[in-house]
């Protein structure tokens, strides 16, 4: 893989790293954990969506203002708010051939921007208004997702894509959920997830969910510790048994400084660093939803430093304008970052995949490091 500098020469011929621009960025391979499917349209798609199902609720009528609006209405301050705008993309995401376009294009659009490995998750559950069953909505979303991937291959870019399946945690159906999960576990879902409103809805009321798939010796995460702190966090780990925490940023309320000001973690917070529970950060979103106020204040660093599990993620590409690049590029800006930390944060990433380990392995060595490589210089 060759670096390019913004001119479009290739950054190997002038010796040194590579630039630190979005450009090379997006040329780095890189793996993603937590993006949701429905919070990643294109604008263009849910428009054209829109139309194909007769869907009139949307906020705007042309791609760019509908974009916009996304953003804006996301930058709420608020999960709950937030969570609101999820209703347009999920309306037109009800029909098989609405499911295979979307998870078409998720493949598409980050395979473009350089990511190798993703899991994409999405709540079937959802999907269900025109008639489609659990089982069709997973089916055609790993349909699209394998047309994604295989697109890619023919535009010259390699992406493999991991699907997990969401339950809301409002709702009851998350055992129905997980079974599902298990289902599908040989046809490309590898894991299974909670997601919705945090405050209210703690992990502990999806127990029998979580404990299907440890009986199951299957894979899982939960959103936790985002708009809620430290007894969600601890709830998903001690409790329900959680791979990972999708998001887990509030774990910082519970490192503090020390007499002599170095930071001293708490035993939740000390319990996930030993145990090297990965944290799902979106940095971006985070902001949105006012669980931190500012990407340079945003506890990422802090938490890198201390060498916690940190991985870097989208959560909504739509809601919150963004990519994988552009997050990178966000944390480069506001904490220094070199080449050598990006590399680390998606080492971080596929170490906490669920994939196999051997096929971890194989994207870390042959894929990752070879990339990084050629960014060092
Ligand atoms: O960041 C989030 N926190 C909690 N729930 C979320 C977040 N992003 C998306 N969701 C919800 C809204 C989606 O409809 C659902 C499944 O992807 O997951
Ligand atoms: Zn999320």
């Amino acid at each position: 893989m060759a670096a390019v500098d913004e001119t479009g020469t290739n950054a190997t011929t002038t010796g040194g790293p590579a630039p630190l621009d979005l450009r090379n960025i997006a040329q780095a391979p890189k793996a993603l954990l937590h993006d949701h499917l429905d919070g990643g349209l294109r604008p263009s798609t849910v428009v054209e969506l829109a139309a194909d199902c007769g869907y009139d609720g949307l906020p705007a009528a042309d791609a760019d203002s509908l974009g916009r609006w996304f953003r804006d209405a996301a930058d709420s301050g608020s999960l709950e708010l937030y969570l609101e705008t999820f209703a347009h993309t999920v309306a037109v995401m009800q029909t098989a051939e609405g499911l295979q376009r979307v998870a078409r294009e998720c493949a598409e659009d980050l395979a473009a921007d350089g990511v190798v490995y993703a899991e994409v998750r999405y709540a079937p559950e959802q999907h269900l208004e025109k008639g489609l069953t659990l089982d069709e909505v997973v089916q055609h979303t790993l349909e699209g997702f394998r047309q994604g991937e295989s697109a890619a291959r023919a535009a010259g870019k390699q992406i493999r894509v991991g699907c997990l399946l969401t339950a809301m945690r409002h709702a009851a159906r998350s055992r129905e959920i997980a079974e599902l999960a298990v289902r599908y576990r040989d046809q490309g879902v590898v894991g299974f997830d909670i997601a919705g409103k945090e405050a209210g809805f703690p992990p502990s009321r999806h127990l029998d969910a979580f404990e299907y798939m440890r009986a199951n010796n299957a894979h899982f995460t939960i959103h936790a510790g985002e708009a809620f702190g430290l007894p969600s966090i601890h709830e998903a780990i001690a409790f329900c048994g959680t791979d990972r925490l999708g998001h887990g940023v509030r774990i910082v309320d519970d490192i503090h400084p020390g007499d002599d000001g170095t930071p001293q973690l708490g035993r939740l917070a000390a319990f996930v660093r030993d145990k090297r529970i990965p944290l799902e950060l979106c940095p971006s979103s985070n902001v949105q939803t006012g669980a931190v106020a500012s990407i340079a204040e945003h506890p990422f660093d802090v938490l890198a430093r201390l060498r916690f599990r940190v991985t870097v993620n989208t959560d909504n590409r739509l809601m919150s304008d963004t990519s994988m690049s552009r997050e990178m590029k966000a944390l480069v800006d506001a904490f220094g970052y070199g080449w050598s930390d990006l590399e680390r944060f998606t080492i971080n990433a596929l170490k906490s995949s669920f994939l196999p380990f051997d096929e971890r392995l194989a994207l870390i060595d042959d894929v990752v490091k070879p990339g990084y490589a050629v960014l060092l210089g």
